[in-house]
C-alpha cells in the first residue's frame, strides 16, 4: 500500500472564495436586479443591501493586494468580513496559519474568531480610535495584544514596545503618553506599531491614510511600503484612492455596487484599465 502524502502546503496566506455579505433578507431573493449592471446594490424585491458578493482573491506572504472603489461599493465590508469585525452571508475565509487553511474561518464561534486577530490577523482602520485605546498610552496600547497572547515579562514588553514605536518613528520620550495627545500621523504610526506587535501573518489596512495632510500622509505611505517589503506580512490594502493602491500594492480588485468588476496587476490596470468604471476610477485619479 503506497504511504498517502501530505498535502502541500498553500501559497497564500490568505484565501476568499464567494464572499458575500447582505444586510437585510439574505435569501436569493435579495441577489437579483443588483450589482454593476443594474447601477445599484439594493434589492428591488427584499430592499436588502447586497455589499459584497462573489468576492475572490488570495494574497502569498510579502505581497499587497488592493481593493479599489467609491464610497458604497463595498470594499470595507470586505475588509471587516475577514477581520471579524462582522460575519459574512457566504463564503470561504481561509487562513494558512489555521489548520494549514484547512478551516472556514467564518464558521469558527466568536471567542475562537476574536483569538485569530491576536496573532493571525490584524487590522489598520482609518479612525485611529478603531484600533487604539485614546486614553492609553503609546506603550500602553502595544502591550495590550503581547499581553493577551501572554506576555508577561514587563522588561521584555517596554523593549519590543520600544523597538516598533522606533521602527514606526515615534520618539521614545513619547512611549508614556496617551496616544488621545498625539497628532493624526502619529496615532496612526501607534495603530500601525501595534497592529505588527505579535507579527501577524495576514494585515488589512482598511484606507490607512485618509483624512490625514497630504505631506503626513506621504510619511505614512513610505513607512507602510517600507514594513510591507520587510515584514512578509501578506496585506490587503482597502482605499479609494489610486495613489494609495499604486504606492502600496502589486494586484488590485475593483468593486463597484458590491462586485469585483475587474482585478489584475495594479499597474497594468493604471495603465490600460478594461471596465469603463475602473477607467473612470483611473481618469479620476490621473486628474
Ligand atoms: N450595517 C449596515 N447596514 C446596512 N447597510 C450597510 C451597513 N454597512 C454598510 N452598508 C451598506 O453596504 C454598502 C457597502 O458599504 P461599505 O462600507 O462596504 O462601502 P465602502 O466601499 O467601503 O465605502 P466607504 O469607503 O464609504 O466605507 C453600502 O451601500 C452601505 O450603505
Amino acid at each position: 500500500m503506497s504511504t498517502p502524502v501530505p498535502l502541500a502546503p498553500p501559497t497564500w496566506a490568505l484565501k476568499v472564495e464567494g464572499l458575500g455579505r447582505i444586510y437585510g433578507d439574505p435569501s436569493a431573493a435579495s441577489l437579483a436586479g443588483t450589482g454593476p449592471e443594474h447601477g445599484t446594490a439594493v434589492s428591488p424585491a427584499t430592499g436588502a443591501v447586497v455589499a459584497a458578493w462573489d468576492v475572490d482573491f488570495d494574497v502569498a506572504p510579502g505581497e499587497a493586494l488592493g481593493i479599489i472603489g467609491e464610497s458604497g461599493s463595498g470594499k470595507s465590508t470586505v475588509m471587516r468580513c475577514v477581520a471579524g469585525d462582522e460575519i459574512a452571508t457566504a463564503g470561504t475565509i481561509a487562513l494558512r496559519g489555521v489548520d494549514a487553511g484547512t478551516t472556514n474561518i467564518r464558521d469558527l464561534d466568536p471567542s475562537a474568531r476574536r483569538r485569530l486577530r491576536l496573532d493571525q490577523i490584524s487590522a489598520v482602520y482609518q479612525d485611529p480610535a478603531a484600533g487604539l485605546n485614546l486614553d492609553v498610552s503609546a506603550g500602553g496600547n502595544i502591550a495590550d495584544p503581547l499581553t493577551a497572547i501572554g506576555w508577561r515579562n514587563y522588561g521584555r514588553i517596554r523593549e519590543r514596545a520600544a523597538q516598533l514605536l522606533s521602527r514606526v518613528e515615534v520618539p521614545l520620550d513619547r512611549m508614556d503618553d496617551p496616544v488621545r495627545s498625539f497628532s493624526g500621523g502619529m496615532r496612526q504610526r501607534v495603530q500601525i506599531a501595534k497592529a505588527l506587535a505579535n507579527d501577524p501573518p495576514v494585515l488589512l489596512l482598511d484606507e490607512p491614510t485618509t483624512g490625514l495632510d497630504a505631506s503626513v500622509a506621504a510619511g505614512v505611505l513610505d513607512l507602510l511600503r517600507g514594513l510591507l517589503e520587510e515584514t512578509g506580512v501578506a496585506a490587503v490594502v482597502v482605499s479609494h484612492d489610486f495613489g494609495v493602491i499604486e504606492m502600496l500594492t502589486r494586484r488590485v480588485l475593483v468593486m463597484q455596487h458590491g462586485r469585483v468588476v475587474e482585478s489584475g496587476l495594479t499597474d497594468q490596470l493604471l495603465e490600460d484599465p478594461q471596465h469603463p468604471y475602473s477607467q473612470q476610477l483611473v481618469a479620476a485619479a490621473r486628474g
